[in-house]
């Protein structure tokens, strides 16, 4: 009874958030995994909402943590990223998802990640030739779809990835058919590769030169680990986002009508009628359709918890997080807040009109906020402004088959999203 007693109230050099730390062992953890609506804060968030306010105690994958769904705070977390709070994740999943997974350790590799994917995915990498590879894959995927009759969205997106990605990764794979093969292969080349002097501009040669640094944070097996976890991120994280930004276009005559307007005014204006989309069009045409990616992504939620650890005792509104508790901030509580967006369940990308859209905010934290903002951002933000430009400016598309949308607490689709497209009759 004395661990029951210490289990549920833990040691704490102040005032603790309220809360309550669930069974021992397990905590609170099967609660966090119930199923929502999509429309909705995770259950476990929003119930703890309600009953302890916006910053709360937990336990959750056998970790004591501090969940926080106020926008005062969780910009304090990212601004004293580094100084108060650094990356870190409960235990259990570090076991599970591998010890040379360099993303879940308490290693600051913001500095590399960036260094390792500027070149391809940063801007200059984009408009130089991502921007090109983007527009011809797609053109080629739809021109081939339209004949074809219904496809699945979502897996369409993860194959035109594929197809653009792969190659930039690891110049000598062509598709990566399972985590298996993928971690594999990728071990094999680097020693091939060193071996052979061999020079590729991809991640894998950015990687080789980093492992081949004094005092390197990487061996071969967190680089390979690394790759792998770019491209399934790449894959994953924006092709449902894709899929949704079409679901909720689908339904709302009103916004299909202006993306349409926007992307023949492009192509009309175009001097070649052939050309692809250009990084000038991307940047400064498509005002509404980057509304539309904002209120799609503000929407999605993709990301349920983002984790940070605490360094030390910090003190937050008068409560203290204790040192190594982790720190788990809820975007959706902040993007679905009525304070925050007006009918926030709303699909409404007029709101975005005149708004900075591409950083992140206080109240917009899509691809996280501060220090650690998300280095693929602008990839999928460019990902998805091609896509819908193919969809609406040469062809008229309808949804064969919807799909509802839960959270468990990650994002699943019941069903595949399929559609139709026919070649639109004005062009
Ligand atoms: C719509 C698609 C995407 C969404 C919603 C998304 C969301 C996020 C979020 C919320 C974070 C912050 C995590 C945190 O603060 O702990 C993040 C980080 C990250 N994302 Fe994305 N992401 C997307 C696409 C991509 C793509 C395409 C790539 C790579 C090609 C990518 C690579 C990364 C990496 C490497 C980080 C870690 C940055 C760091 O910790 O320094 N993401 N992403």
């Amino acid at each position: 009874s004395h661990w029951l007693h210490r289990w549920s109230n833990p040691k704490c050099n102040g005032k603790l958030p309220p809360g309550a730390m669930g069974f021992p062992i397990i905590g609170e953890t099967v609660d966090f995994l119930k199923p929502c609506g999509f429309n909705d804060i995770p259950t476990f968030v929003k119930k703890r909402m309600i009953r302890y306010g916006l910053l709360f105690r937990t336990n959750i994958f056998g970790s004591k943590t501090v969940v926080s769904t106020d926008p005062d705070v969780i910009n304090q977390i990212f601004r004293q990223e580094n100084t108060s709070f650094g990356l870190g994740y409960p235990d259990i999943l570090v076991k599970v998802f591998g010890k040379d997974n360099l993303f879940l350790k308490e290693v600051f590799i913001h500095k590399y990640l960036q260094k390792i994917t500027m070149q391809i995915i940063g801007s200059e990498g984009l408009k130089q030739t991502m921007i090109g590879n983007m527009d011809k894959a797609t053109r080629g995927h739809f021109r081939s779809k339209a004949s074809q009759g219904s496809f699945n969205v979502r897996k369409e997106v993860e194959n035109l990835i594929v197809a653009y990605m792969t190659p930039k990764l690891i110049t000598l794979i062509k598709v990566l058919k399972s985590r298996g093969e993928a971690i594999q292969v990728m071990k094999d080349v680097p020693s091939m590769r060193k071996e052979s002097r061999e020079k590729q501009e991809d991640f894998l040669n950015t990687m080789l030169e980093e492992l081949e640094k004094e005092g390197s944070i990487f061996d071969q097996g967190s680089a390979t680990n690394l790759i792998f976890l770019l491209a399934f991120v790449a894959r994953e994280g924006t092709s449902s986002c894709t899929a949704l930004a079409v679901k909720f276009i689908s339904k709302d005559p009103k916004v299909l009508a202006e993306l349409k307007r926007e992307h023949k005014a492009i192509v009309d204006n175009r001097k070649y009628k052939k050309a692809g989309v250009s990084w000038e069009e991307y940047t400064h045409n498509m005002i509404f359709t980057n509304m539309v990616i904002n209120e799609s992504l503000r929407l999605s939620n993709t990301t349920p918890l983002l984790f940070r650890k605490a360094l030390h005792d910090v003190e937050i509104k008068g409560y203290t997080i204790p040192a190594s508790w982790i720190v788990a901030v809820a975007p959706s509580a902040v993007h679905y807040d009525p304070t925050n967006y007006e009918n926030p369940f709303e699909f409404n990308p007029w709101r975005w009109e005149g708004k900075e859209m591409t950083r992140g905010s206080k109240t917009f934290m899509a691809f996280g906020s501060g220090v650690r903002l998300c280095v693929g951002a602008e990839f999928a933000r460019l990902q998805m402004a091609i896509f819908l430009h193919h969809l609406v400016a040469y062809y008229d598309f309808s949804v064969v088959q919807d799909s509802e949308i839960t959270r468990s607490p990650f994002l699943q689709f019941t069903k595949d999203l399929l559609i139709n497209i026919s070649q639109s009759p004005t062009k």
